[in-house]
């Protein structure tokens, strides 16, 4: 059966998985009613790919990393966290295996920044991900308070 909404993926890059203390957030430069705004890098999936290795090759492409899956970012829907435009997009915490990140394609800046609120806030972020950068904080605070 066709997926009700248009399938995004998109990547809460990590400093690590364990015990992660920033994200990688990325601005985007296109189209222009998104640019200048923060996001998880990622974008559609393609037609009769999985939504993991869809993640795996969007962030080959725009930043040019190898990048290992973490949890899952669950969000409200099936398909994830509502976005405007009939699409949904699921997130995971991943890390970094192999490259350095750079902007190849649709960013013009990234950013690490602290998993805290404050930080993440400051940003202009695409309004539909600001429930999903709470997720994320939450997750990583709760990961910080299960260590002994
Ligand atoms: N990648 C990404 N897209 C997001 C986020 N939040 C959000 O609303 N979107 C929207 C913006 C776009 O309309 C859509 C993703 O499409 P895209 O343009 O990034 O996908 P793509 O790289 O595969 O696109 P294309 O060049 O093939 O057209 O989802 C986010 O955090 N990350």
């Amino acid at each position: 059966m066709e997926p009700r909404l248009k399938q995004i993926v998109g990547a809460a890059i990590l400093d690590s998985l364990e015990s992660p203390t920033r994200l990688l957030a990325a601005r985007r430069s296109a189209p222009e009613q998104l640019a200048g705004m923060w996001e998880f890098p990622g974008g559609k999936v393609e037609p009769g790919e999985g939504c993991e290795d869809g993640l795996r090759r969007e962030i080959r492409e725009e930043l040019g990393v190898d990048v290992e899956l973490g949890t899952e970012v669950v969000g409200p829907l099936d398909q994830g966290w509502p976005l405007s435009g009939a699409a949904a997009m699921r997130v995971w915490n991943v890390r970094i295996i192999g490259g350095e990140p750079r902007p190849l394609e649709d960013h013009d800046e990234l950013r690490w920044v602290d998993l805290t609120p404050q930080e993440l806030t400051a940003l202009p972020w695409i309004p539909a991900d600001l429930p999903i950068v709470s997720a994320v904080v939450e997750a990583a605070r709760t990961a910080h308070s299960s260590l002994p």
